[in-house]
């Protein structure tokens, strides 16, 4: 039996370990508090990130990393990514030799710029034919009602690609491969700074053309800087690109949407951070995406606005006006 191990016991993670569950692994699913380990065991459910759903009896849980990490075929990660480095950095060691280590992260770390792939590799000193990348639209909430939708696994080498992608594979939950690591991981992080502008202009009361043209100038930006990456620009019209952007960009489940929309509503910063529970990662992570951006000398407008909205307290409206009134553009370039 394939066994997985999965680090992190927030929402995506005790999601996932539901699907990996489902689909014949066999889980161990940790997180910092044994309190909470002990209470999923005794109870299948996950109070504070999944209430209400109960979880598989092939899922057991942690809060001790080696007996998570013991014999693992994946090792899966799925902590908020500005902590990955420190976490990992303490797991390393603990790893069984030969897992597969997968990002189901969606951040750009603060002050290096790296992808989580990157992190990584560097951290736990593994190839990159080690490590891969689960994203596509993929909210929670809705996988861990065992609701339809599709994912991409994606990895250098494509055989390991598609071992992640049989071990996750259920009716419900329909994994693609793909070999372009940078452009998923791209796709899945700028969404997020896309979705609080979305958001944002929500907030403020702006109607549908509005949202489109974020949705649309965001994944041009976005593509713009994948390929300055040397990702490939198919990818953005996949799941990790448009399907990603759709489902954070449309739903009031997304955390980054949800925030976005506070701001636009008037919630300062602070309160906006008091009012959200969970891990909005583009809110960080905009500053590293733009970053990443000058770092690569591509124009990224949409993340700018964002940045400076949610930390240099523009207000939106402000905002909104100098972004309309840039200067005029072809549509490709
Ligand atoms: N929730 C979702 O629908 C999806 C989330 N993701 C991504 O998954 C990643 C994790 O997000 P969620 O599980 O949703 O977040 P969450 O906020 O629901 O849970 C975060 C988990 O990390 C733990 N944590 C927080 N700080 C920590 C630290 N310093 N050290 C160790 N553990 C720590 C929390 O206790 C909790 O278990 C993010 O990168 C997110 O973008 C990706 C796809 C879907
Ligand atoms: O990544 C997600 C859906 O694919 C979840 O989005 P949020 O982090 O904004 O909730």
């Amino acid at each position: 039996m394939t066994k997985a191990a999965v680090f992190g016991n927030g929402s995506w993670g005790t999601a996932f370990a539901m699907v990996l569950a489902d689909a014949g692994c066999e889980v161990s699913l940790w997180g910092r508090r044994a309190e909470l380990a002990k209470e999923i065991n005794a109870t299948r459910v996950n109070p504070d990130y999944l209430p209400g759903v109960e979880l598989p009896a092939a899922i057991t849980a942690t809060a001790d990393p080696a007996e998570a990490a013991h014999d693992a075929d994946f090792t899966v990660l799925v902590v908020p990514s500005q902590t990955l480095r420190g976490n990992l950095a303490a797991w390393a060691p603990m790893l069984a030799p030969d897992t597969v280590l997968v990002s189901l992260m969606k951040g750009v770390e603060l002050g290096t710029a790296k992808r989580m792939s990157e992190v990584i590799t560097e951290v736990a000193d593994v190839p990159a034919e080690r490590v891969a990348v689960l994203t596509g639209p993929n909210l929670a909430k809705e996988i861990a009602a065992r609701q339809p939708a599709a994912a991409v696994v994606a990895c250098v080498d494509e055989t390991v690609a598609q071992r992640i992608q049989t071990a996750c594979m259920t009716p419900y939950f329909r994994p693609y491969t793909n070999t372009d690591v940078v452009g998923c991981e791209l796709g899945g992080a700028v969404k997020n700074v896309i979705g609080l502008a979305v958001g944002i202009a929500n907030g403020m009361g702006l109607g549908d053309n509005s949202k489109a043209t974020l949705i649309t100038r965001g994944l041009a930006e976005t593509t713009r800087l994948g390929l300055a990456m040397g990702a490939d620009p198919l990818t953005f019209s996949g799941l990790a690109g448009l399907g990603d952007l759709v489902a954070t960009c449309s739903s009031p489940l997304s955390r980054n949407n949800t925030f976005g929309t506070n701001l636009g509503r008037g919630m300062t910063l602070q309160e906006t951070i008091a009012a959200t529970k969970q891990t909005a990662e583009g809110v960080k992570s905009c500053e590293s995406v733009l970053d990443l951006g000058r770092r690569h000398g591509v124009d990224m407008p949409i993340t700018e606005t964002v940045v400076s909205i949610v930390h240099d307290g523009k207000p939106p409206i402000v905002a909104l006006k100098e972004l309309m009134s840039r200067s005029a553009k072809a549509e490709r370039r």
